[in-house]
């Protein structure tokens, strides 16, 4: 039996979806010999933890009331604390995320899920690896931080799994880590790697406004938290930056050529999301149909295409035939198109549903059973 103590990072729309799936899958993980033991919970203010961690595990009912205190919008600061939890703030988070990592260490270890979308979970990330934990990823942002941290975080690859960070729920990853473990060198990716920008360019051509769809992509669940990370590009040049580097590019974030559906004047630092969505997106529904008429006059079709190649790696919009896979998406889909020595003239292919809360926490459980031979010697797991 394989005892995996969790920690969640982040319990917004991916992590809920997560926590809801550890509960309904109980049955079948007791048949695989496998239990998943929740210690911790944390938001970005407040973290819950279980008194003591060696032992015992946060109970299914209070998992979903965690859950519903996050769906409500309040925060795990307004639990009052009982024997049930012991709730943390600020500065002491990462202290005691440390503290559950090194009480782990001389036992299982813990397994540190990053369901939040924070560019400061990085630290904690490399340190719970040192300490024998693992590291599961929905987060894109630790992967794209600059290579010496990079370095850190990847440099014990069978304590880190991060499927969905690329294509959510779809095996992108394991399929690359397969090929070039296996010496079939890829020489070329293709694909469109956003269900953000997939469903808007699909509901656009269909006549919907593109400030009404990017609206309800953000309410399906399919955008970043801030949907102009999408919007701009940054959602998938970091899913480019993930992949080159798992290809062997050495390269950095800026590195990458990346075209914005939105001026600079409307980013973040210029006005708040609020504002952007309420005022900022119908500003640009004219520009975007202008340009998905212009390619719909030449018998094509917009997509929002991410190229690895060699030294290069871009992303932005693209006319594309109808009938190619690219121009053939629908909806959230995602599709990407590996070349290589194998896959030379006709390349392999992956694609399906490529963002949703359901899908991304799928994919985040399957790689958390994929470490369980990590946690196979836990005295807890007697
Ligand atoms: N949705 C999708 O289709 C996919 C999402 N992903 C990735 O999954 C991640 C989560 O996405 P989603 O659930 O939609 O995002 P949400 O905004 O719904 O949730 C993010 C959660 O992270 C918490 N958080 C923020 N900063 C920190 C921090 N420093 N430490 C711990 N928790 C923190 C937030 O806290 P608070 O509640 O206090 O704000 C919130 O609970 C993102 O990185 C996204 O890129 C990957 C693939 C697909
Ligand atoms: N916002 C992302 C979610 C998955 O990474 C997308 O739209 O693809």
């Amino acid at each position: 039996m394989a005892s995996i103590p969790l920690l969640l990072m982040g319990c917004g729309g991916v992590g809920r979806q997560l926590l809801h799936h550890v509960i309904s899958c109980r049955p079948l993980h007791s048949q695989q010999g496998v239990r998943l033991r929740v210690v911790g919970v944390c938001d970005s203010k407040s973290m819950v933890a279980i008194p003591d961690v060696l032992t015992s595990e946060f109970r299914d009912d209070f998992l979903l009331q965690l859950c519903e205190i996050k769906s409500n919008g309040s925060s795990f600061l307004d639990l009052t604390k009982t024997g049930e939890c012991q709730v943390y703030s600020g500065e002491e988070i990462g202290r005691k995320v440390i503290d559950v990592a090194t009480a782990l260490s001389s036992s299982s270890g813990l397994a540190l899920i990053d369901c939040s979308a924070s560019s400061e979970t990085i630290g904690l990330l490399s340190q719970v690896i040192n300490l024998d934990g693992c590291v599961v990823l929905a987060n894109k942002k630790p992967l794209t931080s600059p290579l010496e941290y990079y370095d850190k975080l990847v440099s014990q690859p069978r304590r880190l799994r991060h499927e969905s960070t690329v294509g959510a729920g779809l095996p992108v990853i394991a399929t690359i880590n397969r090929m070039l473990s296996s010496g079939d060198p890829i020489s070329r990716i293709i694909g469109s790697l956003s269900g953000t920008l997939g469903y808007v360019m699909s509901e656009v051509e269909g006549g919907r406004p593109f400030s009404e769809v990017v609206t309800s992509a953000k309410k399906l669940g399919f955008t970043e938290p801030d949907p102009r990370d999408d919007l701009g590009g940054m959602d998938v040049a970091r899913k480019a930056l993930i992949l080159a580097r798992l290809l062997g590019h050495r390269i950095e974030l800026d590195s990458i050529k990346v075209e914005s559906l939105y001026p600079e004047k409307m980013g973040p630092a210029n006005i708040p999301l609020d504002e952007f969505l309420a005022n900022g997106l119908p500003l640009l529904d004219e520009a975007i149909q202008k340009r998905i008429e212009s390619a719909a006059s030449n018998g094509n079709v917009l997509r929002y295409v991410c190229l690895i190649e060699e030294s290069r790696c871009e992303v932005g919009l693209q006319e594309v035939s109808k009938d190619s896979a690219l121009g053939r998406l629908q909806g959230s889909d995602n599709v990407v198109e590996i070349y290589s020595r194998c896959y030379s003239k006709q390349p392999l292919v992956i694609q399906g549903a490529g963002a949703g809360n359901d899908t991304t926490a799928v994919g985040v459980l399957a790689d958390i059973l994929d470490i369980q031979d990590m946690f196979l010697h836990s005295p807890s797991a007697a």
